[in-house]
C-alpha cells in the first residue's frame, strides 16, 4: 500500500494571526509535489508544521502515524552551516544517527556516491564556508538525501542554483522518488520549474489552500491573476507541459495580506 501524507484541519496561528486555516489534504508518496503561492502565503509555515518546527492545530500523519523524524528530511529556506566543517563532514551529518566512534564503510561509500551524483566530489575536503552560495545549497541538499528520507521537505532548495544545476537536482530527485517511492514536498517560486518537474502542486494563498492537483488544473490565467496579481500568457511546450510567460504585475495587488 502506498504511504500517504495526511493533513486534517491543519491550522497555524502566529502573533494572534491565522497563517494557515483548516487545511485538509492527502498526498500519496512516490511523487514530487510543488508547494506554490506568493510571498507570505504560508509555504514555509506549512513545511515547518509538517517538520515539527512550527506549532500547529490539527492532524499531520505520514504512513498512518505521527511524523517519524528518523524518516524525515527537512531543508528550511535558510540552510547554512555556521560551523567550520568540510563538505564531507557536513554530508556525513546527514547520517548522524549512525555515526559512532568510527564512520562505517557503507556510510562513507554512500556519502562518496552522493557527492559524485551532485558533482561535488572535488570539493569534499573544502571548508563549507569557502564555497559559493549555490555550492553550499547543493551540499545541504546532498546531506538531506543521504538520510534516505521517506518524506523530504524542501523549501526553495534550488533558489541559488543555475539552470543546469536546477535541472540536475530535479533529475536526481526524480530518480530518488522512483527508487524509494518517497514523497517530496518542494516549496518553489519558479512556476515553470514547478510545471516541468512536479507531479502535482498545492497552492496556498491568504492562509488557505487555493487548489491541489496537477499544475495545469490548479494554475490557470485566472488563479495567476487572483492569487499572484500577474497577467501572463500561458503557452504549451513541445513536451506538452505548460509554460508561463509573465506580462505585467497588477498594481495594488495584495494576495496574501502581508
Ligand atoms: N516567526 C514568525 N512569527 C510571526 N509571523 C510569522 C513568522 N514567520 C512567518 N510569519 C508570517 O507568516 C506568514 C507566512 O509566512 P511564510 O514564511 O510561511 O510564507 P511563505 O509562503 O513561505 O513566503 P515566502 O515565499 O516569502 O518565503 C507571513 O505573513 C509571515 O509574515
Amino acid at each position: 500500500m502506498t504511504d500517504r501524507l495526511t493533513l486534517e484541519n491543519l491550522s497555524v496561528t502566529r502573533n494572534h494571526r491565522r497563517i494557515l486555516d483548516n487545511i485538509d489534504c492527502s498526498l500519496p508518496a512516490g511523487q514530487i509535489i510543488g508547494v506554490i503561492g506568493p510571498n507570505g502565503a504560508g509555504k514555509s509555515t506549512l513545511l515547518g508544521a509538517i517538520a515539527g518546527t512550527v506549532s500547529h492545530d490539527g492532524i499531520i500523519r505520514f504512513a498512518d502515524a505521527p511524523i517519524d523524524h528518523a524518516k524525515l528530511g527537512f531543508m528550511p529556506q535558510q540552510s547554512q552551516v555556521a560551523a567550520d566543517l568540510t563538505v564531507m563532514e557536513v554530508i556525513l551529518l546527514g547520517r548522524h544517527e549512525r555515526l559512532g566512534w568510527r564512520v562505517a564503510p557503507d556510510v562513507l561509500e554512500a556519502a562518496g556516491a552522493i557527492l559524485s551524483e551532485f558533482g561535488l566530489a572535488d570539493l569534499a575536503a573544502r571548508k563549507i564556508r569557502t564555497l559559493s552560495g549555490g555550492q553550499q545549497q547543493l551540499v545541504m541538499l546532498a546531506q538531506r538525501l543521504l538520510r534516505e528520507p521517506r518524506l523530504l521537505l524542501l523549501d526553495e532548495a534550488t533558489s541559488a542554483l543555475d539552470l543546469a544545476h536546477q535541472m540536475r537536482v530535479f533529475d536526481l530527485l526524480r530518480r530518488y522518488v522512483l527508487r524509494t517511492r518517497a514523497l517530496v514536498l518542494f516549496a518553489i517560486h519558479d512556476l515553470n520549474l514547478a510545471a516541468r518537474h512536479t507531479d502535482g502542486v498545492i497552492m496556498l494563498g491568504k492562509g488557505g489552500l487555493v487548489g491541489a492537483g496537477p499544475f495545469e488544473t490548479v494554475m490557470t490565467p485566472a488563479t495567476l491573476r487572483d492569487i499572484y496579481g500577474v497577467e501572463a500568457e500561458f503557452l504549451t511546450c513541445r513536451q506538452g507541459r505548460p509554460v508561463i510567460l509573465p506580462l505585467s504585475a497588477i498594481q495594488q495587488h495584495s494576495p496574501s495580506g502581508g
